[in-house]
């Protein structure tokens, strides 16, 4: 149709003049750490395969072995036919290793907090949210009717001011922030959060995406340097650290009653494929009894960092902020001529003026090369690093 294509082509211009139009690069994954792309094999800095486990031989196995005998699909929702004993089994290793009563797998991360979200705060209620928060968990505060406030990035004493300020006005409040910000690699203030909403009543949710198997032992930013946080709900995803893809909430029994009863991204969508549940709980196990593996993400980013002078990384993520998406397009462009590929990201996936290189580090990283990659940014133009104060608006497409 004439208006639409109009349509569509006006706004590809917009982005195309404002560096900020996106491509999909064939990419095809080797190994866990390298890439061809363009015709060009590159060692990733860009995936969130932190433990390398997306091609580890047990998973591979465990999902071969389960595609064999359940096959490919689930076929249906869990609440229809869809609901795997796989499925339960991975539940059960989730809470258990969250410290948590009960475990619910959604068939992503995202689906996970668009149904979490809306199902448990509704009219009259109150959600507070992260400014940097990820773009699903936005996603699921707009599903919801509930009154979102957004307090500044990291800040407890914001929080604070607003729960003062409006939470006898609600009926219920929901607190939600990632445990690791995927974009800048700090970790939310779990233990004052907590204490902060136990003192209001309000339900702490966090989105442990990025903490999951790196941080914590593995079991996650809520246990962060060897204590626990008061986190009720604990979600996050299996695409990452885990190898694979879906996603869970860990929480009360009653929560995760109540969620697989009621959430729509769970009712109204085929449940996640046994193989994945498979390949997760072969995650878990090597998560389990490997320590010193899911620690070693975090020890490779602060190498990198200490070699450039940045601040002690808190995660396997490192960010190096520079400004204009152009700049980053072009450091981007100068690392992979010289084998790295380092994702340039920018807005609206980050605040605009705060466009960045976006480093994600592996237990299977060489130290070597890390050491080549740091001469590598070194020598970039575009290494002052000067961080701009975020915008405060919510991500939009
Ligand atoms: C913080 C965070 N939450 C949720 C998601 C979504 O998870 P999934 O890829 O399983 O949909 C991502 C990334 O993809 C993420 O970075």
């Amino acid at each position: 149709m004439r208006s639409l294509d109009d349509f569509a082509s006006q706004k590809l211009a917009e982005l195309d003049a404002a560096h900020l139009r996106r491509a999909l690069v064939e990419s095809v994954r080797e190994d866990g750490l390298y890439i061809t792309r363009d015709g060009r094999r590159l060692l990733s800095f860009s995936c969130n395969d932190y433990l390398n486990l997306t091609h580890h031989p047990a998973l591979k196995a465990a999902a071969a072995q389960a595609i064999e005998l359940y096959g490919v699909g689930a076929g249906a929702s869990r609440l229809v036919t869809g609901n795997h004993p796989l499925l339960h089994e991975l539940e059960a290793r989730l809470a258990r290793l969250k410290r948590a009563e009960a475990a619910c797998v959604f068939g992503s991360g995202y689906l996970a907090n668009a149904g979490i979200i809306p199902t448990l705060a509704g009219t009259q209620d109150l959600i507070l949210i992260d400014e940097l928060a990820h773009a699903c968990l936005w996603a699921g505060a707009q599903l919801s009717p509930a009154q979102t406030l957004v307090f500044r990035h990291n800040d407890v004493t914001h929080a604070k001011d607003l729960l003062a300020r409006d939470r006898a006005k609600f009926r219920r409040a929901l607190l939600v922030t990632d445990g690791v910000f995927s974009m800048d690699g700090d970790l939310a203030p779990l233990r004052e959060l907590g204490a902060l909403c136990a003192s209001y009543d309000a339900w702490l949710m966090s989105d442990d995406a990025h903490g999951l198997g790196v941080i914590g032992d593995g079991r996650g930013s809520a246990f962060a340097a060897g204590a626990s946080a008061d986190v009720p709900l604990q979600m996050g995803t299996l695409s990452k650290a885990i190898g694979g893809y879906g996603g869970y909430l860990c929480a009360s029994r009653p929560v995760i009653d109540l969620i697989k009863t009621r959430a729509r991204t769970l009712i109204y969508s085929t449940g996640l494929p046994p193989a994945m549940a498979a390949a997760a709980i072969a995650a878990l196990d090597i998560i389990e009894s490997d320590p010193a593996l899911t620690r070693r993400p975090l020890e490779k980013a602060r190498a990198f960092a200490a070699r450039l002078g940045l601040a002690e990384a808190q995660s396997p993520i490192v960010p190096i902020i520079v400004g204009e998406p152009e700049a980053a397009l072009e450091a981007s462009r100068r690392l992979a001529e010289q084998g790295f590929l380092v994702a340039a990201i920018r807005p609206p996936t980050v605040p605009a003026g705060t466009a960045r290189l976006r480093f994600a580090f592996t237990a299977a990283h060489p130290d070597e090369e890390i050491a080549r990659l740091a001469e590598a940014v070194r020598a970039l133009a575009a290494f002052k690093p000067a961080r701009k104060e975020p915008e405060r608006c919510p991500p939009s497409s």
